[in-house]
């Protein structure tokens, strides 16, 4: 049996990202698995995700390695501290800074292979090295620093919560 993505683990205070909330109807919906000590996700980009004709807009790359590199951040802070994700237990990533590469253009066609690598990890603080994979080929390459959520940042704070209960999430 498929493990379940690390984002249908999010409890659903935080679980409305535009680039990965399962709760986001209209959102990309990634989903981030362990394979071995590395991550992998899996995209199809639509025809609406174009650049130029043929090729995917970097704003939707840039997206998938935002969301893979907080998902990553997360996976591995529960390893390393040996506790299972769950909705009650999620340990909280979002990016601090985010740096990517297109190396080439990307393909827009087939399904886009998104893989993570722990580079460093502390309590606080994960660095995760991205690449982006079209049919074998690394198109983009991207870091993401993914720091330990603040409160000022759940779901309840202010006007957040308000927006999500108005869109009916
Ligand atoms: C399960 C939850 C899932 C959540 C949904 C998925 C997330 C989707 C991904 C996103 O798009 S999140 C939205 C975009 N990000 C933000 O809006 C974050 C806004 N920024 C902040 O709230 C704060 O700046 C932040 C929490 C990121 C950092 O503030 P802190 O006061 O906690 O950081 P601090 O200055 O103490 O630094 C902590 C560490 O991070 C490092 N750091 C902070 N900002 C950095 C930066 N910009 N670049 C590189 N490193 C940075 C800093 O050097 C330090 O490293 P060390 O621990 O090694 O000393």
């Amino acid at each position: 049996m498929t493990e379940p993505a690390f984002q249908d683990q999010y409890p659903d205070d935080v679980s409305h990202c535009f680039g990965c909330g399962r709760l986001n109807d209209h959102g990309h919906q990634l989903k981030s698995r362990w394979d071995g000590d590395e991550t992998v996700a899996w995209f199809r980009p639509e025809p609406y995700h174009t650049a130029t004709p043929g090729f995917v807009y970097g704003g939707l790359i840039a997206s998938l390695v935002d969301c893979h590199g907080t998902a990553t951040a997360a996976a591995a802070s529960h390893r390393a501290e040996g506790r299972p994700m769950g909705p009650d237990e999620t340990l909280r990533f979002v990016t601090a800074s985010l740096h990517v590469d297109f190396l080439r253009p990307t393909p827009l066609g087939g399904p886009l292979q998104v893989r993570g690598q722990v580079e460093t990890l502390t309590a606080r603080k994960a660095v995760v090295a991205v690449s982006v994979i079209a049919d074998g080929t690394v198109c983009a390459r991207g870091r993401v620093v993914a720091v330990r959520m603040p409160e000022t940042m759940g779901a309840t704070a202010g006007p957040a919560a308000r927006i999500m209960e108005d869109a009916g999430s």
